[in-house]
């Protein structure tokens, strides 16, 4: 009797296992029809660039870098090199500037908008964003100078090959060779380039937005800077993929005080404000936020480009629902896909003390939140005050905003068809799928204009590269920078589609 049950609770088992293991193949093998528009795509044209054409186009960004146009913080700008950058975008690119098609204007003194007049007024108008600003760079950690836009391998190297100059002059650039070809365009469109948006935005590409609200102007959509074709940087997918960010994540910035008394190093107090701060900080480091895999956009990204993992992953990647908790703690262990998944903690700023012999009485640190999508800045307070458990540890929240809304990303959508069908065809047929943005970017100010925003740097990276932006030894290859003006090239001839799309099913549409 008792073997006898035991052989029905072996085929129960055997049967459950048959079971999960064909539903795990059907969902990996049998992608899902999807309903995909009919888009009546014209040919871009002259594509090919002649060797003159990418000449002018490196000589272009090699130039933009040697003007140092860094950001330290929101009072601190070198302004003259801003100024010498308008000055430099209007010799370069002479065409733009001329253009009757097209109007100019500076904003905060160093910001430009333009607008290029399309011919049918029916389109709602899109933009193109980047900026002219960067981020400091340490010319002796470097192997060339940061400024000097120097050639080498080829690659051209300098603070802002990848962020943002690059982007900047690929689209001012993409638009020269457009208007040279006698190109006019039927969907009219804004470039706004920003010149405080590693310090916020808020004297640039904020003031912008605001003005282009009040004339009461709409967008069908807005591409930004953001996430790149990712090569290599998450294990096991075996192709290049575009990510194209739909959201961003939030931020919340906090300054950590504690004020203990100053004193003779001779006889310390028990608990020095150093060490006080420095528990509360490292208690913060060492409790991540939540991982909240599957709460926000990036399980579709996953589930997006399953059959291009690798097997078994594809399986895994397809099935989510069986599988999320092991592939959320398999993120968690890079910092880039960790960035993904989770509210990051950056500690970012600490500072004590004057003298070896002198106890300092104040003890600051600051602590940047990067936000995830299913979070908001108050969840994330709350959570900051119970690490932390200290009333000593005085907490003061220097800026914040919460994760930006989630820009449309389905088949009806217009904005990220083009961009999507501009990305396929000019980095050789790459798949892309929607993600988070994990840094941010000055089309947050642009929210009231448009609900599509998609940040995205036509740019291959590989997980050598990731350091690079914002770090040593920043660069951009030849080929990378010939192939980021064709997206902006292709991707504004693609914006003047107009036919409206007829239905239409089709199969394994990525
Ligand atoms: C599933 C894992 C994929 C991880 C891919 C990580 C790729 C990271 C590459 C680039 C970072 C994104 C930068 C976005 C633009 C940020 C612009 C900026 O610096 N803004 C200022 C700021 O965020 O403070
Ligand atoms: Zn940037
Ligand atoms: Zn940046």
């Amino acid at each position: 009797m008792a073997a006898l049950c035991g052989r029905a609770v072996v085929c129960s088992l055997a049967g459950l296992l048959v079971l999960f293991v064909s539903v795990l193949l059907i969902r990996t093998y049998t992608w899902p029809e999807r309903a995909v528009r009919q888009w009546h795509w014209k040919e871009p044209s002259g594509m090919e660039l002649m060797e003159e054409e990418k000449e002018q186009l490196i000589e272009a960004l090699k130039g933009a870098i040697r003007i140092p146009t860094v950001s330290f913080s929101e009072d601190k700008q070198n302004t003259t090199a801003l100024a010498e950058f308008g000055k430099y975008i209007e010799k370069v690119f002479p065409n733009v500037f001329s253009s009757k098609l097209i109007t100019h204007e500076v904003f905060g003194n160093y910001s430009h908008l333009f607008k290029v007049n399309g011919s049918d007024h029916t389109l709602q108008p899109y933009m193109l964003l980047a900026h002219l600003d960067v981020v400091p760079a340490t010319p002796e950690s470097w192997e060339v100078s940061p400024f000097s836009g120097v050639e080498q391998d080829g690659y051209i190297y300098g603070r802002g090959t990848l962020d943002d100059k690059s982007s900047l002059i690929g689209i001012l650039q993409a638009l020269e060779f457009l208007l040279k070809k006698g190109y006019k365009p039927c969907r009219s469109f804004y470039i706004g380039l920003g010149h405080d948006e590693e310090v916020f935005g808020h004297r640039g590409a904020k003031i912008m937005a605001e003005e282009l609200k009040n004339r009461k102007v709409k967008l069908a959509f807005l591409v930004d800077e953001g996430l790149p074709v990712i090569d290599g940087i998450i294990p096991g997918l075996n192709c290049p993929v575009a990510l194209i960010g739909i959201t961003e994540k939030g931020s919340l910035t906090l300054k950590l005080t504690v004020n203990g008394s100053p004193g003779h190093s001779s006889f310390p107090p028990l608990e020095s404000s150093i060490g006080i701060l420095s528990a509360a900080v490292s208690r913060l480091e060492q409790n991540p936020m939540p991982n909240k895999f599957g709460e926000g956009p990036e399980r579709a990204m996953f589930e997006h480009v399953a059959s291009k993992f690798v097997f078994p992953l594809n399986i895994v990647m397809a099935n989510l629902w069986a599988f999320s908790l092991v592939v959320s703690r398999f993120l968690a262990q890079s910092s880039s896909t960790n960035a993904m998944i989770r509210t990051t903690t950056a500690l970012t700023i600490f500072q004590s003390g004057i003298k070896s012999n002198v106890v300092p009485p104040t003890a600051t640190a600051t602590v940047n939140f990067r936000i995830h999508p299913a979070q908001t800045v108050k969840e994330v307070l709350d959570i900051v005050r119970k690490t932390i458990q200290d009333e000593r540890v005085e907490l003061s929240v220097m800026n914040s905003f919460d994760p930006l809304p989630v820009s449309s990303h389905d088949v009806e959508s217009v904005g990220y068809q083009i961009l999507q069908h501009t990305i396929h065809s000019v980095f050789s047929g790459a798949p892309s799928a929607p993600a988070v943005c994990i840094g941010n970017t000055d089309s947050r100010y642009f929210v009231p204009l448009t609900n599509n925003i998609y940040r995205f740097n036509p740019v291959i990276l590989k997980k050598e590269d990731l350091n690079r932006i914002h770090g040593l030894n920043e660069r951009i290859s030849k080929e990378a920078l010939e192939r980021l003006v064709q997206f902006y090239f292709q991707l504004i001839q693609n914006a003047d589609i107009d036919k409206i799309p007829i239905p239409h099913r089709a199969t394994h549409e990525l």
